[in-house]
């Protein structure tokens, strides 16, 4: 498997990885500014897959405070998170209000809003976040949102890793083990680097407490453009490989540092790398792939598992609120994090929550 780079803008796996100037993806206070110059010669610009539009909304108003956009693939999963920050960050809603779909005409993506918080389903595969994160960078370019931060927060197959084990990805590679994320645009192939950001990994690792009862480790990601065939399951409704080639893959896999497997990283990775937005994947594995393709835990395992990264990413979004005043140190909600001095450390050295 070799990076190959065509008629390309750049290749990951080598080190031509594209170098974005601060001055094309922000403007001087820090608010988002796109990398396409037809938007703002544009009258309005339709949201068309979030049901929100330039000229239909006063977008400054409704997310020009959105500071963190949390994806993950199923409405019900992004709902409970944003009820889950509403309690971490003590959020209130105004009385006789409740949380509401902002999204929930446009049938495509769910999203709620919790403060500065944006909680957002994605659905599965490149294509469907691809679309996601077009529009989600143009609305805060819209709403002229500050240096904000995105996770992804998912769920994905272990490579030698127990169920529940929490993921966050270094590099993400597609199913060839190419570090970019290979788009057609008008009949040519473009490659783009996927790329995380190195500090941000840093920080959300010294947030995993020694005393959770599950492992939090960091690797390389790879990307399938399927559930079954694409991740070498057997279990598929075609299957033209032996069990012997699948493990012969999946080994192989594990020698070049890949730890999970699930179906947003690249296009994730590239696209925010392109934005010039700090981004992290976060995912819980469902199974070990080196023992089986099926996903055999209870619902209710897996539901608790589920909320794993959701945890690393609460801590994270509320040590950030702390540090910047915006919500009280003594905290509202549940979450305790016992290793402030850790993460403390960490800032101190990567000079980050600037
Ligand atoms: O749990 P989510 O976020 O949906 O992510 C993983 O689960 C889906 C497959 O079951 C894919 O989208 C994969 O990336
Ligand atoms: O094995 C798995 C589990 C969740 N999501 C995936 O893409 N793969």
């Amino acid at each position: 498997m070799q990076c190959s780079t065509g008629n390309s803008q750049s290749c990951g796996n080598s080190n031509s990885e594209e170098n974005i100037k601060d001055d094309e993806v922000r403007y001087p206070d820090g608010s988002v500014k796109l990398r396409n110059p037809n938007i703002e010669l544009m009258d309005q610009d339709i949201l068309y897959h979030l049901a929100l539009g330039s000229g239909s909304h006063d977008l400054v108003e409704m997310f020009g405070d959105v500071k963190f956009v949390c994806m993950g693939g199923t409405p019900k999963r992004m709902e409970n998170f944003a009820h889950f920050m509403m309690k971490e960050i003590g959020h209130k809603l105004p009385t006789g209000t409740q949380l509401m779909d902002i999204c929930q005409y446009s049938y495509r993506y769910s999203m709620y809003k919790v403060g500065p918080i944006l909680s957002v389903s994605h659905g599965m595969g490149g294509p469907s976040i691809g679309i996601l994160l077009h529009e989600i960078i143009k609305l805060m370019y819209h709403a002229k949102c500050k240096d904000p931060i995105f996770f992804r927060i998912g769920t994905c197959g272990g490579i030698g890793l127990d169920g529940g084990t929490v993921v966050i990805s270094e590099d993400a590679v597609d199913g060839m083990l190419n570090r970019y994320y290979q788009v057609p645009i008008l009949g040519r192939i473009v490659k783009r680097p996927t790329r995380f950001d190195k500090k941000l990994i840093k920080e959300l690792k010294a947030l995993a407490d020694p005393e959770d009862p599950y492992d939090t480790v960091t690797g390389t990601t790879m990307c399938a453009d399927d559930f079954y065939e694409g991740q070498g399951r057997l279990d598929g409704a075609f299957c033209d490989y032996t069990e012997t080639e699948k493990m012969q893959f999946l080994e192989s896999l594990s020698a070049n540092g890949v730890r999970n497997i699930e179906m947003e990283a690249t296009v994730f990775s590239a696209l925010t790398n392109q934005a010039g937005i700090k981004a992290a994947d976060i995912c819980v594995t469902l199974l070990d792939r080196l023992k089986g393709d099926q996903v055999m835990a209870p619902k209710e395992v897996l539901n608790e598992w589920q909320v794993r990264p959701q945890i690393l990413v609460g801590r994270y979004i509320k040590r950030y609120l702390q540090m910047k005043g915006r919500i009280s140190l003594d905290g509202h909600g549940s979450i305790a994090v016992k290793s402030p001095r850790r993460f403390k450390l960490v800032q101190q050295e990567s000079q980050t929550f600037d």
